[in-house]
């Protein structure tokens, strides 16, 4: 398998030449030459694996020879084995036809340690092999950020610069990445909103000159490993709910900000998995939900939210999306990507806007709505809701209440955002790998929202 650019200008790389560019170097993004399609045989036969089992199955479809498969078993052997449930991702019932999945049993109780455990390894793994530098650069709205630095603190030959928008990620989000002491992890809290974070670094990424004389690698979803390490809990679910239904189709409800989740999850559906709708739920930053139903892709007013983790207004994997919307025909992308940038937004025609909407549907959902969500979910099921996942179900429920099967992804364990929790008057417990955070020294850098002085800083850590 190689892969190429969604605007059609770099040359076919393996795989881990693509985790290694990261963000394409024509500052577009990587995406599979062609994407595996599988038989319903394979298919019927994947149903019994367990979660690392179908890890190595779609893992290997897109790695090849490059890592052998007992290396390739390892590493997931080494990723999942930091998990607090056996199965990885469980899938909890609501009720009738209403799941959560829970895909927050990781390091740092929230979906982005499925992928990053794996992505932390992999660098490790290829620091080894390769004898490559690993100098790590991300922006997070918050989870993001805490899964990334435990996956890589401490490892040897690798260094992470992590920018998170100062003040405006939740308590623990901000707890988790600073009371890191390891020498190889810096935080940076930047002086505007994560949008701000994620510019400076696709900023950087995209001068390639700079990214290879420091030997820049994304942990973000810019990076493809990331999209494909989040495929599989989609897969996961869907053998999990249709046990008893095989071959029947399912609806999932993703809270996404960035689009990396619903697109995994676009991933597995084009490689054959039955998925109905992919309910794309957001909070007032609605941009994604004005697309899907206008068709119109334009940045609006900034919100804070009680979902601080996608208060995102510029989506990175919207691009790998308008590829395939757009018949793999990268000179369009790059055209759009063009007017993007110099217009501030991306108008598509009728006829792709159907299509837009025969494969997803969106919700936009309101802060009331939000805390609605969590009380009214707690109230008749015992169960609490993070304030993302619950953006989830409430953008889930035109669907739950009918015979269709809907899995909502819970994105985050509660206790992550107790701020929003208490605005519903719950009380709730935090695990101790939590609650022993708040007695801990913190280590960050404020900065102005400035490249000069992001740089300053980074590449001090890099040069150490
Ligand atoms: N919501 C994210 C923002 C970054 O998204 P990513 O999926 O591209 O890493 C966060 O929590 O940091």
């Amino acid at each position: 398998m190689n892969y190429i650019s969604t605007r059609g200008n770099v040359g076919e790389v393996g795989f881990i030449d693509a985790v290694l560019m990261g963000l394409a170097d024509d500052g577009g993004l990587l995406i599979p030459k062609q994407i595996p399609r599988l038989s319903e045989a394979e298919l019927t036969s994947w149903s019994k694996l367990d979660y690392k089992g179908l890890a190595l199955e779609i893992f290997s479809r897109y790695i090849n020879e490059e890592i052998p498969q007992d290396e390739l078993k390892e590493l997931i052997e080494a990723s999942y084995s930091t998990f607090r449930d056996s199965d990885i991702t469980p899938v909890r019932k609501l009720n009738d036809n209403s799941y959560v999945l829970e895909l927050f049993h990781g390091p740092t109780f929230a979906f982005k340690d499925v992928a990053l455990q794996f992505l932390g390894n992999l660098y490790s793994y290829i620091a080894r092999k390769r004898n490559s530098i690993i100098n790590i650069l991300g922006a997070t709205s918050g989870d993001t950020g805490a899964s990334a630095i435990e996956g890589v603190r401490g490892k040897e030959g690798i260094r992470i610069s992590i920018l998170h928008p100062h003040q405006r990620v939740s308590k623990v989000q901000e707890l988790q990445m600073t009371t890191v002491d390891d020498a190889n992890v810096l935080n940076l809290a930047v002086k505007g909103n994560f949008d701000d974070c994620q510019t400076l670094i696709k900023e950087l990424f995209a001068d390639v000159e700079f990214k290879n004389k420091y030997h820049l690698r994304a942990i973000n979803s810019i990076n493809f490993a990331r999209i494909l390490a989040q495929t599989v809990y989609y897969f996961f679910a869907y053998f999990q709910v249709t046990a008893d239904a095989p071959g029947e189709k399912v609806n999932f409800s993703v809270p996404t900000g960035n689009f990396g989740d619903i697109f995994a999850g676009y991933l597995a559906k084009q490689m054959g998995l039955p998925v109905n709708k992919l309910i794309l739920a957001t909070n007032e930053n609605n941009i994604l939900e004005r697309f899907i139903k206008e068709g119109v892709y334009q940045p609006g007013e900034f919100h804070i939210t009680h979902s601080p983790s996608m208060d995102i207004q510029i989506a990175s994997n919207f691009e790998r999306y308008l590829f395939y919307l757009y018949n793999e025909d990268a000179s369009q992308v790059a055209d759009l990507m063009r007017q993007f940038k110099t217009e501030g937004k991306i108008v598509i025609d009728s006829e792709k806007l159907k299509q837009v909407q025969a494969d997803f549907a969106a919700h936009g959902v309101k802060n009331d709505e939000c805390l609605d969500a969590i009380r009214t979910t707690y109230e008749s099921t015992g169960y609490l809701l993070d304030p993302h996942t619950a953006c989830g179900i409430a953008a889930s429920s035109p669907y739950t209440g009918s015979d269709e099967l809907t899995v909502t992804l819970a994105t985050a364990h509660p206790a992550k955002f107790d701020e929003s929790i208490q605005l519903v008057n719950i009380k709730q417990e935090f695990p101790v790998q939590i609650s022993q955070l708040f007695d801990k020294p913190q280590y960050q850098t404020v900065v102005e929202h400035s490249k000069a002085d992001v740089v300053e800083h980074i590449v001090k850590l890099y040069q150490a």
